[in-house]
């Protein structure tokens, strides 16, 4: 029996992420100013009234002074939740946030969730029906069928604006994609396959639909519920059901999988057992995607049918089917073109893009970050939701689908120019992040956490192990294991942990740190005493015997002083400045900012190099570079004694053709303000800057720690650039999450 891996987390983990800071997973944030009597004058009364007036007057001009046009209501009354079934409204309310805030990572449509306490359908559709004037659009989840095929199509008619129900329709295109892909792999034809569905509800019934208008034989379909196959005859099925009733003598999955090509699980967790996977056809085709427990796990269907193309709708396993990966960008071509509503030619249009995206060629930095050359195949039938691509091909797809069709009522005019506008609405950092996250799962390393007797330490060290990033080395004394333990750890023991007091290393460890410093005056026994007392210098001294990949400390230390100790025991790798970036990632903007934790008074030529190598990490995360080297001064206006540095700066780089914009000195207001930099048109600089080169540490790291104190974005690092070992040096102030971020970078080699 092959052996099932367990979750990413645990239940604990996963409660706390939800309750953690402010309970939930959504927050409205005001998208005018709000400060003084003024703003609030105009933003309510007597501002206010004006607006009204004018909806009032034209109701097309809500989608010019509301939100209305870009806010998606996610609703749901809680009875198929999941595939954890009827649990009720309230209960449905974290996976509604959920959607919500999918919708705005993936495709920057604002959405909120709303659950509605009650099955009786007619009491939906007033409701919703009701709150028209709100939204933009609708995308009912979770209802279960039939009712949801009565409701939706009811809101359809009477609405006019979208409605969508994601558990039929967004399965359905996501799924049709897939499918048109396995049987490409597998060189069969849609008309030829024989498919069984399991499930008869809203996602079973939308995708055998599909399907089945796309050339797969109705013939050759047999659905399931949980009494067995829905065959012709059989009287206890609803309507929506009795229309795919199969004429066969099969009565149980069992017997109607014998020899079938595909198997379409739309039902619930552990349906479909390693015996009947075996009685397939050749290279069958498993898409498993109840949620979160899919009807089989890879791994047993793998071993049963080693031949087989599966997905699930987890994202932990290759090949996630799941409708994530069409409902945000989906949405965010409808709205954008206005769309009464989201008819077949639009659904055909994003299944037929996202499968061709499956089928082009991966772009390097996710190819980069799966570690291997990820091309279309059998672990890769549908692109993954944070292929940073989705955004600009799938919602430019179903816009144009929807002009074409007639429900466009703002027809985009230029269709480049909407292109080139879906992708500045995403920042690649985002992307790249979640790159790297999955790029440490393909390659996962050994990352040396030195404080490990700190909670927040080893908070980030089992999500990084449960999270299947790497393996956390942690330096600790006896009781780390129990504290492990007390953090809801069932299997503690299993932590690698490394004792300064016993371990095995030491007599190298000090001869490796005498060697080194013995001509720097200390002795022997105070190079003992440091490994015996300093986690600092202990986790470095195991990274150079090569206990580990990466080192992360600093949570317990001043940075200088974690700095000073490192460095006794790892040097700059040859050649380099080691400084520090901290990366500011806003919803569509990076920047990044150095050195803001190292080198105090930068010479010109290490300003520049700091300059060369910051350019090089924002290209890693997914950034063209446009380096500012600021300044309180624009070009020498006004004149001043702390310049020099920064000119020569600019004149090494000019002296090294980088190939990459550089400009300095500026104002940081100058840098980052297109019309304030429009001032100077002889700047270097074709739009305003993302690199921040700063012209010494006091400024450097004030500014960021304002930043981060102050600003509403987040921050990533410091991270520390430029040592011969890859080790990083996190905020006193990080959490387990900054830590897990980091450890995750630096095991990536993004931050060296
Ligand atoms: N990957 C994805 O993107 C998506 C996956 N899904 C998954 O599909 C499943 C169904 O969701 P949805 O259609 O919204 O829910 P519905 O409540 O509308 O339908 C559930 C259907 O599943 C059937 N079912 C339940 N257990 C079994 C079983 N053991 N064997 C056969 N049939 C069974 C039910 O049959 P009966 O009436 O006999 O109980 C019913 O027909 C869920 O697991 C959900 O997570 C849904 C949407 C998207
Ligand atoms: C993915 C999804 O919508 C579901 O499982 O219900
Ligand atoms: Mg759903």
């Amino acid at each position: 029996m092959t052996d099932v891996p367990a979750d990413q987390f645990t239940e604990r983990e996963a409660l706390r992420f939800h309750a953690e800071g402010r309970p939930g997973k959504i927050e409205i944030v005001a998208s005018k100013p709000l400060t003084t009597q003024r703003d609030l004058a105009l933003a309510y009364s007597p501002g206010v009234a004006w607006p009204v007036k004018a909806i009032a007057e034209d109701p097309s001009t809500a989608y010019d002074y509301t939100a209305k046009g870009n806010l998606v209501a996610v609703i749901s009354n809680g009875t198929a939740i999941l595939g954890l079934g009827n649990l009720g409204a309230l209960a449905s309310k974290p996976v509604m946030e959920g959607k919500a805030v999918l919708f705005k990572r993936f495709a920057d449509v604002d959405s909120i969730d709303i659950e509605l306490k009650t099955e009786d359908v007619d009491r939906i559709i007033d409701a919703v029906e009701l709150m028209e004037p709100s939204f933009g659009g609708i995308n009912l989840e979770d209802i279960k069928a039939p009712e949801c095929f009565i409701i939706e199509q009811t809101l359809r008619e009477r609405m006019n604006i979208p409605v969508f129900h994601d558990d039929q329709h967004g399965t359905a295109i996501i799924t049709a994609a897939g499918l048109i892909n396995a049987c490409l792999l597998t060189g069969r034809r849609l008309s030829d396959i024989k498919v069984v569905v399991n499930g008869a509800g809203a996602a079973a019934i939308a995708c055998t639909e599909l399907v089945k208008a796309m050339g797969v034989r109705h013939d050759n379909v047999i659905m399931c519920d949980r009494t067995g196959v829905i065959y012709q005859g059989r009287d206890d099925v609803n309507q929506w059901q009795s229309a795919h009733a199969a004429a066969t003598e099969a009565r149980t999955l069992t017997e109607a999988l014998h020899g079938a090509d595909v198997f379409l699980g739309l039902s619930a967790a552990g349906a479909l057992k390693p015996e009947m996977v075996k009685d397939m056809a050749p290279a069958p085709i498993i898409f498993a995607m109840a949620n979160p427990e899919p009807e089989i796990r890879p791994e047993l269907a793998k071993a049963a049918r080693p031949d087989a193309i599966i997905a699930t709708g987890r994202s932990d396993y290759p090949n996630q089917v799941n409708n994530v990966i069409g409902f945000p960008f989906i949405f965010r071509g409808a709205l954008d073109v206005r769309a009464t509503g989201i008819n077949d030619a639009m659904k055909i249009a994003a299944a037929n893009a996202i499968a061709e995206l499956a089928r082009d060629r991966v772009p390097d930095e996710v190819a980069a970050a799966y570690g291997v050359q990820h091309s279309f195949g059998p672990e890769y039938i549908i692109p993954a939701p944070f292929d940073p691509r989705l955004m600009e091909v799938v919602s430019a797809a179903v816009a144009k689908a929807a002009m074409d069709s007639g429900v466009a009522t703002r027809p985009i005019l230029d269709m480049a120019a909407y292109r080139t506008s879906l992708r500045a609405r995403l920042n690649p950092t985002t992307a790249v992040l979640s790159l790297a996250y999955e790029g440490a799962r393909a390659r996962p390393k050994r990352v040396i956490f030195a404080e490990g007797e700190e909670e927040v330490v080893l908070r980030a060290a089992i999500a990084f192990r449960d999270g299947g990033y790497g393996t956390p080395v942690l330096v600790g004394r006896d009781d780390v294991h129990d504290r492990l333990k007390a953090l809801g750890v069932a299997d503690p023991e299993s932590f690698e942990v490394h004792n300064s007091r016993i371990s095995p290393l030491v007599p190298a460890m000090v001869d490796f740190l005498y060697a080194r410093l013995q001509r720097r005056g200390f002795l022997r026994r105070e190079c003992e005493r440091m490994v015996n007392q300093d986690r600092n210098i202990f986790g470095a001294l195991l990274l150079q015997l090569g206990e580990g990949d990466a080192m992360i400390t600093g949570v317990t230390r001043a940075y200088a002083q974690s700095m000073r100790e490192i460095k006794r025991v790892i040097d700059p790798a040859p050649g380099r400045t080691p400084f520090g970036i901290h990366v500011l990632v806003g919803q569509t903007h990076t920047v990044f900012i150095a050195d803001t934790t190292v080198n105090e008074r930068p010479t010109g030529e290490e300003l520049a190099d700091i300059a060369e190598a910051t350019a090089q990490v924002a290209r890693r995360m997914g950034h063209e570079p446009r380096v500012a080297f600021l300044s309180y001064s624009t070009f020498g206006n006004p004149e001043g004694k702390w310049l020099d540095n920064i000119r020569e700066a600019v004149s090494a780089l000019d002296k090294r053709q980088p190939g990459f914009e550089y400009e300095g000195e500026m104002a940081p207001d100058v840098a980052l303000n297109a019309k304030q930099l429009a001032n100077y048109p002889f700047a270097r600089l074709s739009e305003p800057a993302n690199v921040l080169i700063m012209p010494g540490l006091q400024s450097a790291n004030i500014s960021a720690k304002l930043l981060r104190e102050l600003g509403g974005d987040q921050m990533i690092g410091p991270m520390l650039i430029g040592m011969e070992k890859n080790v990083q040096i996190a905020p006193m102030t990080a959490t387990a999450s900054d830590l897990v971020t980091l450890a995750v970078l630096a095991a990536g080699g993004m931050a060296r």
